[in-house]
């Protein structure tokens, strides 16, 4: 089983018991190492419920997992392989009754907006004086920060020096109080929480300790300080056993500095554990040679992570390599990308070993839109659909119960956001008035007869929303355009100055982005049925069938995947780099290894492509893009020589 590796790998995969570092470039087979360590370990005679494997994101869990299973057939049985959050949710419900403060087994989750509602409520009840211009979604990053780093409100606020950061300090205990009392966890706290449960309890950790012999971790740059401490403490040497932790590693594939992740992490390992082996793996097993040129051409000029240099093992096809397209707008690139991939179609090219990948999701649109009419089958994975996302459809809601007053349901869904006041008893109480005069809600609401028995106060709140409906109702029978109709009630109704709101937090930055898109989408479109109707259709492709269609992602979720045939889209200033890493330290350096792992997907062929104009602003070519043609010169440059 172990001849197909070559000899460094082989090395990694055979490394005595101890702690083991594999540390190589995109596609060097670091992945596939881990699995074959784990078959390893299992034919040494390890049982395969004392193994667990760690990855980031629940689309290389799962691809760890096929893996494992083409391996080892039965023998994959047993073995635990999950993100770092489900492991710590797992291990968290089995023990944490009784154990830490009042949790108990059933605590809940909270995410995104719920946090959000904690912060705002702790920053509501603040007493304190308040640094000048800060939102609850900066005031959340900061707490989640402290957390990654392991630092209660305690700690946090004793190292706090700047206002700033003391005020953080001060919410973060009350938004941690509030946790508690609600029996609820953030994300960040399901680390945090099964370190301090492994920590304090020792019957609990020598239980985990004696199960889980052997731990393995994919994608360790991109490891914090708290799952590293994690990883740290269960890996520990137990007994007459060595530590066994097993790392794999792309420093320049690190992309989630954002979330508070630090490559640097990457040299602590032999720090910490100096008697560490580590293993280089330089021969790439995906991407021909002028891919990883390619790759390289943009990693050479990062200034934090040094570019590594790897060689093909695979000779070259007889067709191109890289093709670059420069299309005129955002439209015309997704309709060049969906025609290229009809003609490779055409010439007997699976679907399924194409994918397109892009910088921000909202970008998926386009290409869903151009890919539907040419007829070609692709699956968002893992990712909503664009029109599946929460803002397009209360966006949506707004415009089908202008043009479709019986649209109860989107009545429903819209009648009070962003708040109105006309809460959830007046809307039972127009609903009940509706069935009576034998209305839909949306007409219903529009007569006086229906507000009878309302307080003052909410029958106002009514008769001032039922004005604007009838207003937008109107402009849309005459011939207003369904984009202008559309940024009429997202202004009218609050909707726009709810989102701008929140416009430092990066989710909602990019809820503004797919308004605007969606204003884009709107503006290809004379009457505002034909928009919805189009809508409607895109949004029931029967073809949901996965197994062959192309992949459309954003470049975070493709990391450690792999196609013959990728797609970059939007290869521009702008938007990769992402314009909110032009102004943020280190911001287009993380940028630049995004591409370097956008890059490093594509085994054959890699069509790169940017457009003039991207939702109607002028865009240049990246960098990101000169650094490719002008190596590519140079190289061509040094053959002429
Ligand atoms: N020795 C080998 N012989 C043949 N194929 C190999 C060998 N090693 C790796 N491969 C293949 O090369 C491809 C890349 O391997 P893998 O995904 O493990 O790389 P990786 O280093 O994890 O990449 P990434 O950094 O993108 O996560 C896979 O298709 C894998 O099966
Ligand atoms: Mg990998």
């Amino acid at each position: 089983m172990f001849d197909t590796l070559n000899s460094e790998q082989r090395a990694a995969v055979m490394a005595q018991l101890g702690p083991v570092l594999v540390k190589a470039g995109a596609g060097s087979g670091k992945t596939r190492v881990l699995t074959y360590r784990i078959a390893y370990l299992i034919d040494q005679g390890a049982s395969s419920d004392s193994i667990v494997s760690v990855t980031f994101t629940n689309k290389a869990a799962s691809e760890l997992r096929t893996r494992l299973r083409d391996l080892l057939g039965k023998r994959s049985r047993g073995l635990t392989a999950g993100t770092f959050h489900a492991i710590c949710g797992k291990l968290l419900r089995q023990h944490i009754n009784g154990r830490i403060r009042n949790y108990t087994a059933n605590f809940t989750i909270y995410a995104g907006d719920e946090q959000l509602q904690l912060v705002q409520q702790a920053m509501d009840g603040y007493t304190g004086r308040m640094p000048h211009d800060l939102e609850a979604p900066q005031v959340l990053n900061l707490i989640s920060r402290f957390k990654s780093r392991m630092q209660p409100p305690t700690l946090a606020r004793q190292m706090a020096s700047d206002p700033v950061s003391q005020y953080a300090a001060a919410i973060y205990r009350t938004y941690q109080r509030q946790l508690e009392r609600s029996n609820a966890v953030d994300f960040d706290d399901m680390i945090v929480l099964t370190y301090k449960l492994l920590f304090e309890h020792h019957d609990v950790l020598d239980e985990v300790q004696s199960r889980w012999a052997h731990v393995l971790v994919d994608e360790y740059q991109d490891t914090d300080s708290a799952q590293y401490a994690l990883l740290e403490l269960l890996s520990r040497p137990v007994a007459h056993r060595p530590r066994s932790l097993f790392a794999v590693g792309d420093a320049q594939q690190s992309i989630y500095g954002f979330r508070n992740a630090d490559y640097t992490i990457i040299n602590r390992f032999t720090r910490d554990f100096p008697e560490a082996q580590v293993v280089e793996l330089l021969t790439n097993y995906r991407s021909r040679q002028e891919i990883l040129d390619a790759a390289y051409a943009v990693m050479r000029h990062s200034v934090a992570v040094p570019a590594l240099t790897l060689k093909a093992a695979r000779r070259s096809p007889p067709v191109p390599a890289l093709v670059i397209n420069e299309a005129a707008d955002d439209r015309a690139e997704a309709d060049a990308i969906a025609k290229s991939i009809g003609n490779l179609l055409s010439t007997g090219r699976r679907s399924k070993d194409i994918a397109i990948l892009y910088r921000s999701r909202h970008m998926s649109r386009g290409l869903e839109t151009a890919l539907r009419q040419a007829r070609i089958p692709y699956s968002l994975k893992g990712q909503a659909g664009f029109y599946d996302r929460r803002v397009i459809r209360d966006a949506l809601a707004f415009l089908r119960i202008i043009a479709n007053p019986s649209d109860s349901l989107s009545m429903n869904r819209i009648i009070n956001v962003p708040a109105r006041g006309i809460g959830a008893s007046t809307i039972a109480h127009l609903t009940s008035k509706a069935a009576a005069l034998e209305l839909p809600l949306g007409e219903a609401l529009l007569k006086r007869e229906a507000w009878e028995g309302l307080s003052d106060r909410a029958s106002q709140m009514v008769s001032d929303w039922a004005r604007k409906v009838y207003r937008w109702r109107k402009l849309a029978s005459g011939s207003y355009p369904p984009e202008g109709l559309l940024q009429t009630v997202l202004q009218e109704s609050g909707y726009q100055a709810m989102i701008e709101k929140d416009w430092n937090d990066p989710e909602r930055s990019d809820a503004l982005a797919h308004l605007e898109e969606l204003r884009v989408a709107a503006g290809e479109h004379t009457s505002l049925v034909a928009f919805l109707q189009e809508i409607a259709l895109l949004t029931n492709v029967e073809d949901k069938d996965e197994r062959d269609a192309v992949q459309l992602l954003t470049i975070h979720g493709a990391k450690g995947l792999e196609w013959p045939i990728v797609y970059v889209a939007g290869l521009e200033e702008g938007t990769l780099p992402h314009e909110r890493s032009l102004v943020e330290a280190g911001g287009v350096e993380e940028e630049r290894r995004l591409c370097y792992v956008a890059l490093t997907r594509a085994g054959e062929q890699l069509y790169l492509s940017h457009a003039k104009k991207r939702q109607r602003n002028q865009r240049n070519p990246s960098r990101f893009l000169d650094d490719i043609l002008v190596y590519g010169r140079e190289r061509a440059k040094a053959k002429a020589f």
